[in-house]
C-alpha cells in the first residue's frame, strides 16, 4: 500500500475502467458506504480517474492529504465546480464554491466574525443551552409515553433552529411537519453536491440533466430563497426601530455601508450555505455517535460514568465543560473517524500542474480526499473497523486539519469554518442526551442505519 517515491510523472496510477467508473458513480450516489468500500479496496493511496472530460484524482492516504492541505495548499484551495450549483447563479455567490478571491474572503470574514470566533461562540452560548434543553424536553416526553425517537431528526431541529435564531430570531421549525419539510429541502441539496452527475463529466449533457438533479436543485434552492426573501422584505418593512441584532441586521448594514461586499443577493446564498452545510454534518454524525454507543454498552457506561464524575447524573452541561470531559471528546472523534459527515470532504482542484510524490497532478484535475477510506486504512489505524475511542485518549490527534489521518472538516485554507461551532454543538448534545437518559434501540434491535434507516431509540429517564 505505499506509493513508489520515484519520478513518475504523468504516470498516475489508473484507475477502474471508464465503464466500471460509471457503474461506480451510479453505485456511489445509491449506496456510497459499499461502494467507497470497494473503491478503497480497488485502489491504492492516489488513483487516477479518467471520465469524459473530467480527471479526478482520489487520495486514500493521510501523507498525500498533507500535500494537498498543507504543502501545497494554496494551489489545491480552489474547488471544482458541480455544475447543479450553477442553479440561481449559486456557485458565483457561494463561499462554499467561490475561487479564494477578494468576495470569498469576505464572506469567509463575516462568517467568522458573526458566527464562528471565539468571542461569538461564547455571545450564542445561551442560544444553544436553550435549544439543546428543548431537544431534552423532547426526550423526555418521548421517556414518558415509552416512545421511540428519531435522533436524526431531533438533532437537525435543534440544529437548524439554533442557526435560524443567529439568522433571524426565530425558530425555522415548530412542529414535526416543518422538520420533515427543511429536513427534505437540505437532503436534497446535499444530495444534489455529492451525488456524481453525469453532466460534470460529458458537459455535452448540461441541455439534458439526464438524472434530475439540476431540476431538484432549482425546486429546493427556489423554496429556501422564497423563504428567506419572505424575512428579508419584513425586516425592511419594519425598518430601523426593531434593531434586533441578528446576523441579518448586521448583514443589512454591512450592505448598506458596502454593497459591493454583501446584497441581498448574497446574503440569500450565504444563508443557504451555512444552512446546507451545517444541519445535515451535524445530525448525522450525531446519529452515528449515539448509534455505536447504544452498540457498545461498555463505551456507554465508561461515558456515563465520566459525565456523573464531572458533572453529575442529570445535571446540565455546559460547553465550558467540554474541556473536563476527554473521553466524550475520544467518542466524538472516533465517530468523525469511522462516520465522516463528507466521506468525501469537497472537492478541490489543482490550479497548475503540481509535483506530489513524485506524480504530476494536472492542472484543472478534480482532488478528492478519501476521508473514509483513511479513516479505515488497516494501515494507518491498528483496528479500523472497531469503535474504540479509547486509541484517542492520551492521543495528541485532533480533528484540526493538522493530523492528516483524521480530517473530517478537510483542512488548509478551505477547512470548515464550521468547525468551532461543530465541536461544541457535537459535544453539548451527545453529553447532554447521555447524561439525562438511558438508551435502547427500539424493540431492542439494532437497525442498520448504513443501509439508510433511521435511527429509532427508546430513551429512559435517569433519576438524580
Ligand atoms: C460535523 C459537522 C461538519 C462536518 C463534518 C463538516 C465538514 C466540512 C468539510 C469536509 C468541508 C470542506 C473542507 C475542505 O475543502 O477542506 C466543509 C466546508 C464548509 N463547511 Fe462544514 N462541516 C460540518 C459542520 C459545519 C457547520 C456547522 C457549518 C456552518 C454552520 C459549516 C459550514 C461550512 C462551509 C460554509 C464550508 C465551505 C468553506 C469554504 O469553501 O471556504 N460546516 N465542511
Amino acid at each position: 500500500n505505499t506509493i513508489t517515491r520515484k519520478r513518475n510523472h504523468n504516470k498516475l496510477p489508473p484507475g477502474p475502467s471508464p465503464l466500471t467508473l460509471l457503474e461506480n458513480l451510479v453505485e456511489l450516489g445509491k449506496k456510497p458506504k459499499q461502494t467507497l468500500a470497494k473503491l478503497a479496496r480497488l485502489h491504492g493511496p492516489i488513483m487516477r480517474l479518467k471520465l469524459g472530460q473530467l480527471t479526478t484524482i482520489v487520495i486514500s492516504s493521510p501523507d498525500i492529504a498533507k500535500e494537498v492541505f498543507q504543502t501545497h495548499d494554496l494551489l489545491f484551495s480552489n474547488r471544482t465546480i458541480p455544475h447543479s450549483t450553477s442553479v440561481h447563479n449559486h456557485s458565483h455567490n457561494s463561499v462554499a464554491f467561490l475561487p479564494i478571491s477578494p468576495l470569498w474572503r469576505d464572506l469567509r470574514k463575516i462568517c467568522n466574525n458573526q458566527l464562528f470566533s471565539h468571542k461569538s461562540l461564547d455571545a450564542s452560548q445561551n442560544l444553544r443551552r436553550k435549544k439543546t434543553q428543548e431537544l431534552l424536553g423532547d426526550v423526555h416526553r418521548s421517556s414518558l409515553s415509552g416512545e421511540a425517537v428519531d435522533i436524526g431528526t431531533l438533532v437537525f431541529r435543534t440544529s437548524i433552529n439554533f442557526l435560524s435564531n443567529i439568522f433571524f430570531s426565530l425558530d425555522f421549525v415548530n412542529s414535526v411537519g416543518e422538520t420533515e419539510e427543511y429536513k427534505v429541502i437540505v437532503e436534497n441539496l446535499g444530495r444534489a453536491i455529492a451525488t456524481p452527475n453525469l453532466e460534470d463529466f460529458f458537459p455535452m449533457l448540461k441541455m439534458v440533466d439526464p438524472q434530475g438533479i439540476r431540476r431538484r436543485a432549482t425546486t429546493y434552492v427556489s423554496k429556501l430563497f422564497a423563504i428567506f426573501d419572505r424575512l428579508i422584505d419584513k425586516r425592511l418593512e419594519i425598518g430601523d426601530g426593531t434593531n434586533s441584532d441578528d446576523m441579518l441586521d448586521i448583514l443589512l448594514n454591512i450592505s448598506q455601508e458596502d454593497g459591493q461586499k454583501i446584497d441581498h443577493k448574497k446574503i440569500k446564498h450565504l444563508f443557504l450555505d451555512l444552512i446546507v452545510a451545517g444541519t445535515d454534518t451535524t445530525s448525522y454524525t450525531m446519529e452515528w455517535a449515539m448509534a455505536e454507543l447504544i452498540n457498545n454498552p461498555d463505551t456507554m457506561s465508561k461515558a456515563k460514568r465520566e459525565l456523573e464524575q464531572t458533572i453529575g447524573i442529570g445535571n446540565p452541561i455546559e460547553e465550558s465543560d467540554i474541556a473536563r470531559l476527554p473521553y466524550l471528546r475520544a467518542i466524538i472523534k472516533e465517530t468523525l473517524r469511522m462516520h465522516p459527515g463528507a466521506p468525501l470532504l469537497l472537492p478541490r482542484k489543482a490550479n497548475v500542474d503540481v509535483e506530489i510524490n513524485g506524480y504530476t497532478i494536472p492542472q484543472g484535475a478534480q482532488i478528492i480526499i478519501n476521508e473514509w477510506a483513511i479513516g479505515r486504512n488497516p494501515s494507518v489505524w491498528e483496528n479500523p473497523n472497531l469503535f474504540s475511542p479509547e486509541r484517542f485518549l492520551g492521543s495528541e490527534i485532533d480533528v484540526k486539519g493538522r493530523h492528516f489521518q483524521l480530517t473530517p472538516f478537510g483542512g488548509g485554507r478551505r477547512i470548515c469554518p464550521g468547525l468551532p461551532l461543530a465541536i461544541r454543538m457535537l459535544h453539548l448534545m451527545l453529553g447532554s442526551l447521555i447524561n439525562g437518559f438511558d438508551w435502547k434501540f427500539q424493540n431492542g434491535v439494532n437497525p442498520d442505519i448504513d443501509m439508510g434507516q433511521p435511527l429509532r431509540a427508546v430513551p429512559f429517564r435517569i433519576n438524580k
